[in-house]
């Protein structure tokens, strides 16, 4: 025997109502069954409410149950043949006259009790459950129309009645003795011994199947509702959340508790007393395995999903009078009982200095006075504080049978939110080690149940979250890497990479869900287009608080590298192709460097220096390995080689200049290449990761700038200007050429000191050979002292340079798994 039970989503019209028929006619073919319906969907919903209307004197109650009763007819018009809709017709009729005698009392007496309401909310399943009697009929079940209210019995506590077992189960078993035929249960509703209508509470269907199920000692409960049973956490926040397969009933309670809507604890009782095994299944996707629950042994991962509760509040009762004082304990809980505040989490350390307490919101005001009227003179005397409200929090909760003697779950949830800078408020764990909760900011909520199922659910598999400001050349090349790579990354990586903020120096905007990578909008194109604005940019990033967010800067501002720390506090990981912060002030760059170190977040900017070659990382290894440096020589600039190389070529100074700048070699301003200043900032960079002291003063650096080009406001005019320089251009190459030499715009760092300029070198000079926009750098060191270790390629270009930016990306995906 089968308990089958469907809620009102699965019978809310007649197109459902074939779709649950469907399943039982399978059923029906596999064995014995018994079915239990919910009322049609929202139908107890509107009993009740129009119950509250009538007793407020509201008429149009009248209205919403006249709707309620056009509702039933429509189904039966739909779904059964003209010449045998009458007695089920007046069926209805009869059901709603009544109904419209007991509102109109509720209306003149302004009173509803709890047992007027309970009888007023059995209409719902008694019509439905007698509808569907009439349907099955006609599709050729053999069904029976069973009103649980003849074999149910309770006590009076209407509204959430308390089940007599005893006599319940021998009037269910009688009545299926008795009876032959496929029995239509109502859900929900029961009835006291003197057979006053009462409800089961919350969930009230599933109650009756399991109470049906455990009487009947069924071979299995089916409860089918509209989700494909229960989730790893909660889709509307997760949206990578799966059905879990199978759990126990411990785990079942503890992540229904919690938020996992499908089950509520209570209902299950009856079944898991009598080890009978409940399948979760999707009337819409009956195919889906659903979820299992029984009494077999955990499996499979450490914990089974992770459930959360909104609507929190703290309350911390601390002060040096707790300290070793007995029944502290007993007198706060028991004011709060008294008040009737529900407690969602306790937590006190061993110091014994605070307890601390969770609860819903709504119930602060009576906790707060019941507590501090309680502790009056406690309070008076100093012994105690006030009580503490921390408002706006959330509970979030691992669960699972496994992280039983199992160490490790505990430490992979801390860390987990700790890197994803979510702040732990409380922290609740019992001995049985089902469940470990923690209360965090309800701002934070979505990005910690996100990290922990990551952590837990997907740890070979990440997400990260990119905030990319600056989308020009380098930017706008990077996307399109991301875009093309991203289907590859996700299936033989299980990484994911989503931008889901753009910005150029006019304008931002942001999305949800992540931008459309393969039409990825101009900022000033993207639906709901801001002014740009690095505070707001900011804010709206922290604000979207996706776990593993990801800033990538790149533009060549200063304004931007300025709120690198405010982005490293925020523990949000940062990579970056300009080298503005790590050229400011040596204080800054070591600023830098710390908070990531503190705030243990990734800051990476291996195309500071000649774009995607790994020189930045290859002299890190050094360093970390124990190296020193003793000398650097490199050509560092892309764009000035590719200048003083094609140059030797026949074409003017100012034409090579320009086609540096439109093969995206130069900087946004080619006069910061020019002018020594990108080279400078790159030497700059190197000296410090080879751990000197470095200052921007302690660089020379010659400029070719010509002294009328400086000033230029526009970019265009520097270039017209330039052209009258072609000629001293021209005389400087022919020099070289004249000695057999070529001309290149390299930098040494050698004994705290840079040099950065323009030298005429002959064939025996390993810079002579360099061509195009080719970097070439030198690392002499105590340990490759005779021959120094040579890093040489391209070293500007969009592509060459947002692929090293993309592989830092990347790299930020692989760390933590
Ligand atoms: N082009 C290359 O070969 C290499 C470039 N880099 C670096 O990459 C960075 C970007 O270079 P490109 O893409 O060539 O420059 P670009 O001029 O093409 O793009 C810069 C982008 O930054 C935006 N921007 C400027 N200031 C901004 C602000 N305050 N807020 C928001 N957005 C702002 C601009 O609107 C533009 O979209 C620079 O730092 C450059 O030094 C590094 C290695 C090689
Ligand atoms: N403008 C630079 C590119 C970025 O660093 C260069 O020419 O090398």
């Amino acid at each position: 025997m089968k308990v089958i039970k469907f809620g009102g989503s699965s019978v809310a019209n007649p197109k459902n109502i074939k779709k649950a028929f469907s399943i039982l006619q399978q059923k029906n073919q596999e064995g014995e069954i018994a079915v239990v319906f919910s009322a049609f969907g929202g139908v107890t919903e509107i009993l009740l409410q129009s119950a509250e209307k009538a007793k407020l004197g509201d008429k149009s109650y009248i209205d919403d149950v006249k709707l309620l009763e056009e509702r039933h007819f429509e189904v039966v018009k739909e779904m059964i043949p003209i010449k045998l809709q009458s007695p089920v017709l007046t069926y209805i009729k009869l059901r709603f006259n009544e109904l419209e005698d007991l509102y109109h009392g509720i209306f003149l007496i302004k009173e509803c009790s709890p047992r007027t309401l309970d009888y007023v909310g059995s209409f719902g399943e008694r019509l439905s459950a007698y509808i569907l009697v009439e349907l099955l009929k006609l599709e050729g079940f053999p069904a029976v129309y069973l009103d649980a209210r003849s074999v149910i019995r309770t006590n009076d506590r209407f509204g959430n009645a308390k089940v007599d077992f005893s006599v319940t189960n021998d009037l269910i078993q009688d009545f299926f003795h008795q009876n032959q035929g496929i029995k239509v249960i109502t859900g929900f509703i029961a009835s006291t011994e003197k057979g006053e209508t009462t409800t089961l509470g919350r969930s009230g269907s599933d109650y009756t199947a399991a109470i049906f199920a455990s009487a009947l000692n069924a071979d299995a409960l089916e409860i089918w509702t509209d989700v494909s049973g229960v989730m790893t956490s909660d889709p509307r926040l997760v949206y990578t959340a799966f059905t879990i397969p199978q759990l126990s009933y411990a785990e079942a309670m503890e992540l229904s508790h919690f938020g996992a809507k499908v089950i509520f604890p209570a209902t299950m009782q009856p079944a898991m007393k009598k080890g009978i095994p409940v399948f979760i299944k999707n009337t819409f996707a009956p195919d889906n395995a659903g979820t299992l629950i029984n009494n077999d042994a955990p499996n499979g991962k450490i914990i089974k999903g992770i459930s959360s509760m909104s609507g929190i509040s703290l309350l911390n009762i601390q002060g040096a009078g707790l300290i070793e004082v007995v029944g502290v304990s007993r007198r706060v809980f028991g004011a709060l009982g008294d008040a009737g505040v529900n407690v969602i989490l306790i937590s006190q350390a061993s110091s014994e200095h605070s307890i601390c307490v969770a609860i819903k919101t709504f119930e602060v005001a009576r906790a707060k006075e019941a507590i501090e009227g309680e502790f009056i003179y406690e309070i008076r005397n100093g012994e105690m504080d006030p009580v503490i409200v921390v408002s706006e929090m959330a509970v979030v909760a691992a669960v699972g049978e496994n992280m039983k003697h199992n160490p490790g779950a505990s430490g992979r949830m801390f860390q987990s939110l700790g890197q994803n800078n979510v702040n732990v408020y409380a922290i609740a764990q019992g001995s049985s080690e089902l469940n470990i909760s923690a209360v965090v900011s309800q701002a934070d909520l979505q990005k910690a149940l996100n990290a922990l199922h990551e952590a837990f659910f997907l740890s070979d598999n990440k997400v990260l979250h990119l905030f990319l400001v600056g989308v020009g050349l380098i930017g706008k090349a990077l996307t399109k890497m991301i875009s093309n790579q991203r289907e590859k990354l996700q299936r033989e990586n299980d990484l994911d990479i989503q931008i889901h903020g753009i910005a150029n120096s006019r304008f931002m905007a942001f999305h949800e869900d992540g931008f459309d990578l393969k039409n990825c909008p101009a900022p000033e194109d993207a639906e709901g287009a801001q002014k740009m604005d690095i505070d707001k940019f900011l804010q709206q990033m922290e604000e979207m608080n996706f776990s593993n967010t990801v800033f990538v800067d790149c533009t060549a501002s200063q304004t931007v590298a300025d709120v690198y720390d405010r982005i490293l506090e925020a523990k949000i990981a940062i990579v970056t192709p300009n080298k503005k912060a790590n050229s400011s002030s040596l204080e800054k760059y070591k600023e830098l460097k710390k908070l990531a170190y503190k705030r243990g977040v990734k800051f990476l900017y291996e195309t500071n220096v000649a774009a995607g070659l790994p020189v930045i990382s290859t002299l890190q290894d050094l360093m970390l390995s124990g190296d020193k440096v003793i000398r650097i020589e490199a050509v560092l600039s892309g764009s000035m080689n590719y200048i003083f190389s094609e140059f030797e070529n026949g074409l003017s100074f100012s034409e090579v200049v320009r086609q540096a700048k439109e093969k995206g070699y130069t900087e946004p301003d080619p006069r910061d290449d020019l002018s020594g200043m990108d080279v400078g900032r790159k030497i700059l960079i190197l000296g410090r990761e080879a751990e000197q002291d470095l200052h921007f003063d302690d660089i020379s650096i010659q400029s070719m700038v010509p002294e009328d080009c400086v000033d230029l406001e526009e970019v265009e005019a520097f270039f017209e200007q330039l052209k009258t320089h072609d000629d001293s251009f021209e005389k400087l190459l022919e020099e070289a050429k004249a000695k057999g030499e070529k001309l290149r715009f390299m930098a040494t760092l050698e004994n705290g000191k840079a040099k950065v300029g323009l030298n005429s070198l002959d064939a025996s000079h390993p810079f002579y050979s360099l061509k195009g926009s080719d970097n070439m750098i030198l690392f002499t060191t105590e340990r490759y002292h005779d021959f120094p270790m040579i890093i040489r390629g391209p070293g500007a270009g969009a592509d060459v340079t947002a692929a090293g930016v993309f592989a830092d990306v990347i790299r930020l995906g692989n760390y933590s798994r």
